[in-house]
């Protein structure tokens, strides 16, 4: 297993002078039932700040003004309405499905509808509910090499079938391969598992233990995946810019909310842009 280092940066380029929005991505973002509102706007704040070139949000009703108030540079689409979705869904390059999704009827329609939707030049990144989600149902991933799970521990014993005990890097690298998906193994040493190569993460801190930390990296995954070609380098670079800042923010503060480090992201980008 390789360890990242500072160096897996350099996947951020500076920005050409004749770009625009579209140059860097539309991204869509599907979660926040009534009760995890938070956890869906959590992962906007990241997606926008990482450099998504645009970025909508399918949620429940119940979360449009806040994420408004919020975020204004996000769009919103209400997740009962069909046709929006439909027309949404269809320009994304990358979709996240997953951060406070739930994991009642309506949650399981939505995932069993975006596996339907996504087209093979779409990646799908799938976090949170949506992994408990999948890993209870036998539905199979519509395009596995297009596909990116970010679990915990925990969601990644659902997932895999594998004791938190004994998840260890044969064993993983092993569902890995059945799956043919990259996986995110997140804890306090995260774990990059891909079709080529696996990678360490060696940053991050207990001030990161606050819900909504992972919410934020699978916002900042997709604008990445977005914005730069998609890769495991582009990836690794997102695990590690996320826990790089909240290593900065946890130097001279107990706990790292989630919104400082998407807060902080475009001040760093800027420092590693090459
Ligand atoms: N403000 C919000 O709206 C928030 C909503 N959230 C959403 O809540 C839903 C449920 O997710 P949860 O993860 O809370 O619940 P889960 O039930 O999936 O997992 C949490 C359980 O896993 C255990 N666990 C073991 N190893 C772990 C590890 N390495 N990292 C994290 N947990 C580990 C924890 O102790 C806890 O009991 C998701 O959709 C998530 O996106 C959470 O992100 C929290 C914030
Ligand atoms: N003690 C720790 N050390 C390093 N990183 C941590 C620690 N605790 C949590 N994290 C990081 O915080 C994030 C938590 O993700 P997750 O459990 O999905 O949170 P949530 O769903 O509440 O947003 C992961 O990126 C994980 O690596
Ligand atoms: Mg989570």
């Amino acid at each position: 297993m390789q360890n990242l280092s500072e160096q897996c940066l350099s996947i951020i380029q500076k920005r050409p002078k004749n770009s625009h929005k579209g140059t860097f991505g539309r991204t869509v973002l599907v979660g926040g039932n009534a009760q995890f509102g938070g956890a869906i706007m959590m992962s906007a704040e990241a997606c926008v700040n990482a450099g998504s070139g645009l970025t909508t949000v399918i949620t429940d009703p119940n979360n449009h003004q806040a994420l408004h108030a919020r975020m204004p540079e996000v769009m919103t689409a209400d997740w009962n309405d069909n046709e929006l979705c439909d027309s949404v869904l269809a320009s994304a390059d990358v979709i996240l499905i997953g951060p406070g999704l739930g994991e009642d009827e309506k949650s399981q329609e939505l995932l069993t509808y975006i596996f339907q939707k996504q087209t093979e030049n779409q990646l799908l990144v799938i976090d949170g509910s949506a992994i408990t989600l999948f890993a209870k149902n036998d539905e199979e991933l519509p395009h596995p090499e297009q596909t990116i799970f970010t679990p915990h521990q925990m969601e990644w014993q659902r997932l895999s079938g594998i004791k938190i005990a004994d998840q260890t890097e044969e064993i993983n690298q092993a569902v890995q391969e059945k799956l043919e998906a990259t996986i995110v193994l997140k804890s306090h040493h995260t774990e990059i598992y891909s079709e080529q190569e696996d990678f360490l993460n060696p940053l991050g801190n207990p001030g990161m233990a606050t819900g909504g930390t992972g919410d934020t990296l699978a916002g900042i995954i997709a604008g990445f995946l977005a914005q730069f070609a998609s890769s495991v380098e582009v990836i690794n670079a997102a695990v590690y810019l996320h826990s790089y800042i909240a290593d900065q923010i946890y130097y001279d503060n107990y706990i790292v909310l989630p919104t400082k480090i998407s807060q902080a992201l475009p001040y760093w980008m800027k420092q590693f842009e090459k």
